[in-house]
């Protein structure tokens, strides 16, 4: 048999590539995004098949669920399975370490990284009366958020809520909640961003690493795909979310931890000249907060991204940050 029959119906290198995707709103948006993307660099059709994931079905809260990966696991079984050709993942959402059956194909241009504030009023977070209710499940944003509030002499309430966009918003809408904290780049890429009342600087919120940025995903054996979809890969976007997770990886924290991080480019002029990286580790009180910053030459390869992380995290580590998270898988 020569080697290409054998191939052939494996690897359908005839016919619609199948992008395997959630079914929330978020998710389908992302993917639609990408499909159309892939469309153009490969010329090929591309489509959507739905996926229910274990996050999307479970009631409880996703700290309490514990572990990383809720929403990825399902689409990786059906890309291993080969159900499905690729998968786009919220790069957040992703776990650090990289199965060796998996090949994170492209890493696209990051969209805003920043958390938002949709709060009653038009509210800006400087704004909320003391006492404020503010909707965040995620102990990154309760660390951050409380800490911005004391540093203003001010209290407010972290409420955990999840679900989705729409569900996060009601509370608002609804009167239960004066506010609730987003990811921008969900609110843009469903087109809700008009109903954000402050965008929520880096400076004073770290984002979660790899916040803004999608994960296109496929088997590692199948070159001639991870090089069409590598197409689509934006190599500082994959730089810096590369250092971001190196930081988490290396802190040994999951998407639960208190951990914001968030790596960018020094400019001198029209220059590139460094990338930085920050970080932030936090009581979810925001009493103690470890916050960091790294600069180095921008990284050229994965091991160079992967450095600067270790380095920030070795930094941080020093200051006490173990002691401040308290989901440490060990
Ligand atoms: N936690 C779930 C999740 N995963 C990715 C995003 C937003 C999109 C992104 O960060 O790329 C969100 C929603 C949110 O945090 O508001």
């Amino acid at each position: 048999m020569s080697e290409q029959a054998r191939e052939a119906p494996q690897r359908r290198a005839e016919g619609p590539l199948r992008l395997g995707t959630r079914r929330s709103k978020l998710a389908m948006a992302q993917s639609g995004l990408v499909a159309d993307a892939v469309r153009q660099v490969t010329g090929r059709p591309v489509e959507l098949v739905e996926i229910t994931t274990y996050g999307d079905v479970s009631r409880e809260h996703l700290a309490q669920i514990g572990g990383t990966g809720v929403f990825v696991t399902a689409l990786r079984e059906a890309l291993l399975r080969g159900d499905v050709d690729f998968a786009v993942h919220s790069l957040k959402d992703l776990p650090t370490a990289q199965p060796a059956e998996l090949a994170l194909a492209a890493v696209p241009v990051r969209e805003d990284a920043r958390d938002v504030l949709v709060a009653r009023d038009g509210l800006t977070f400087a704004q909320l009366p003391d006492g404020a209710r503010v909707g965040t499940g995620s102990p990154r944003r309760m660390a951050q958020l409380n800490a911005y509030a004391r540093s203003h002499g001010l209290t407010i309430e972290t409420v955990p809520i999840r679900g989705n966009v729409d569900t996060r918003i009601g509370y608002v809408r609804k009167g239960e909640l004066d506010a609730v904290v987003l990811a921008a780049a969900g609110l843009n890429r469903i087109g809700r961003i008009d109903e954000v009342t402050d965008f929520l600087s880096v400076d004073t919120v770290l984002p979660a690493p790899g916040q803004g940025a999608l994960a296109i995903e496929c088997v590692a054996d199948n070159a001639s795909l991870v090089a069409a979809l590598g197409e689509l890969d934006d190599p500082l976007t994959r730089a810096a979310v590369t250092a971001e997770r190196s930081l988490l990886a290396a802190l040994e924290a999951g998407c639960s931890a208190p951990v914001g991080a968030f790596a960018d480019l020094l400019a001198d002029g029209q220059t590139v000249k460094e990338m930085r990286l920050r970080g932030v580790v936090g009581t979810t009180d925001g009493s103690t907060l470890v916050q960091l910053s790294t600069t180095g030459p921008v990284p050229e390869t994965h091991d160079q991204a992967m450095a600067l992380g270790r380095e920030l995290a070795a930094e941080m580590l020093a200051k006490g940050a173990a002691g401040l998270m308290g989901e440490r898988a060990h």
